[in-house]
């Protein structure tokens, strides 16, 4: 099938190469040259495990990038990758999907051709048939349902493990109006639902739009609720990875997002909580329990930096911070915990030196203040404690022998000798 991938970022890149191997003809329409020049030129513009290869095996033959919009006449089927970002207030920021969308519909207005657009980007319900089908409709002269088709395929691969989520995923929905819409994903999507594992979930766009949004609440207040469940342990004096541990061997519970610590952050987790509450808001309903989501966490930067302030006197101190990524496994810091406890840190006079084995180049720009170290022995080097903001499989077992006195805060249980060092406090245990 010819297809066409609009916006070449983490989704778009990993979606155009994972259904080139599929054996789809697939072009990225990209406004970023470089990322264009980029693929084009057979490489990853991003980091995931996996994707290189797939780029460089298929591109210039059954994967191309381009900036034309035009190109999508030569395909069957449009996929909507853009960024669906927050505004100030929290809302959903639409401004992309619309220009997006725009440019979509005047393409597609010198063709007679059927179509089917399919949004997969993280949209509120109501987006795909209330915002992108009327501005298609505008654009390109076609009615929806008369020559243009509108789908709704919620993504739910993770950064670090994209590829493997993206061809191995526990569910595929589709969202749509018609049968053939429905019929022309199944074809493109064949391999996928033919592996034993992976569930299809076939309903209305509506449905489609808010199984996205429940799914991400759901993971996050998770995540929310165990590290509650985890602080509350700490006050008891138990250990909350040994009592979650338990808790997940309850099937209804399930032992997965079970890590309790300084929470969640990235670009999504964040800003989809924050949309759906703003969205529901504006319904008339109050979100309290994603509230209470977003407060609990927010909390736990500051619980791991006061943790920290009771061994150590942090004006003047010198505090290593051991990661900066918002997970192992990639280089994106947007909306990392790392960031929030650097905050708290610099405010309370600590002099911060950092480390990540990837993501310092992406935090420099805005931190310029702070100190970087090329690796986590140079940061702990002459440090007066040192903090775990992301677990970083390099961090278990290292030596925190270099520090002026070895005082570590660890917000991620990672593996350490507890024995060699003079404090180890566990955030959550
Ligand atoms: N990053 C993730 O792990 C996941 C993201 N999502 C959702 O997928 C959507 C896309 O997210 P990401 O791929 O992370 O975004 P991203 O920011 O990594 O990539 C978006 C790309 O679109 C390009 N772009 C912007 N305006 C354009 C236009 N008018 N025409 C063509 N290209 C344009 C940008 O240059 C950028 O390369 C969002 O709605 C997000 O919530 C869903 C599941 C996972
Ligand atoms: O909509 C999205 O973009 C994606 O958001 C998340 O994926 P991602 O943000 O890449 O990463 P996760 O592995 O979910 O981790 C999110 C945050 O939660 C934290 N987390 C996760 C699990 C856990 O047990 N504890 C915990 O603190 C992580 O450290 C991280 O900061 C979802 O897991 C994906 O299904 C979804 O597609």
């Amino acid at each position: 099938m010819n297809v066409s991938i609009i916006g070449s970022g983490y989704v778009g890149t990993t979606v155009a190469a994972c259904l080139a191997d599929l054996g789809h003809d697939v072009v990225n329409v990209e406004i970023d040259e470089e990322i264009v020049e980029t693929i084009n030129a057979g490489e990853a513009p991003i980091h995931e495990s996996g994707l290189a290869e797939r780029i460089a095996e298929h591109a210039g033959t059954t994967l191309r990038a381009t900036t034309e919009y035009d190109a999508v006449r030569e395909t069957e089927v449009t996929f909507l990758c853009l960024p669906t970002p927050q505004t100030d207030d929290g809302s959903l920021d639409l401004a992309i999907m619309e220009a997006g969308a725009e440019s979509l519909g005047r393409a597609l207005a010198a063709t007679d051709d059927d179509h089917l657009v399919v949004v997969k980007s993280t949209v509120l319900p109501g987006t795909t048939e209330g915002v992108v089908g009327p501005i298609l409709e505008r654009e390109s002269g076609t009615e929806i349902g008369d020559g243009i088709a509108l789908a709704m395929n919620p993504e739910f691969l993770r950064m670090g493990t994209a590829v493997r989520d993206f061809l191995e995923p526990d569910k595929v929905v589709f969202g749509t109006a018609d049968d053939e819409a429905a019929a022309t994903l199944r074809e493109l999507y064949a391999p996928i639902l033919e592996r034993a594992g992976t569930d299809l979930v076939e309903t209305d766009i509506r449905e489609a739009e808010l199984i996205k949004y429940a799914n991400n609440a759901f993971l996050a207040s998770k995540v929310s609720l165990v590290n509650e469940l985890g602080n509350i342990a700490r006050e008891y004096g138990a250990d909350a990875y040994e009592v979650l541990e338990a808790v997940g061997l309850d099937e209804r519970i399930s032992e997965r997002f079970m890590r309790s610590g300084l929470g969640w952050g990235g670009s999504c987790f964040p800003k989809d909580v924050n949309a759906l509450r703003a969205g529901t808001r504006e319904q008339g309903y109050d979100p309290e329990l994603l509230d209470a989501a977003v407060a609990v966490n927010d909390e736990q930067p500051r619980r791991l930096v006061g943790l920290l302030a009771d061994h150590v006197s942090l004006s003047g101190a010198r505090i290593a911070v051991l990661g900066l990524s918002f997970k192992p496994g990639t280089d994106d810091v947007r909306k990392s915990r790392a960031l929030d406890v650097i905050a708290e840190l610099t405010e309370r006079g600590a002099d911060v030196v950092a480390y990540d084995p990837v993501a310092i180049e992406n935090v420099r720009p805005d931190y310029p203040g702070i100190e970087y170290a090329d690796t986590a022995e140079r940061a702990l080097a002459g440090a007066d404690g040192a903090v775990v903001a992301t677990d970083w499989p390099e961090f278990d077992d290292l030596s925190f022998d270099g520090m002026a006195r070895a005082v570590v805060v660890d917000g991620r249980r990672i593996d350490v000798d507890e024995d060699a060092l003079d404090v180890y406090e566990g955030l959550t245990w």
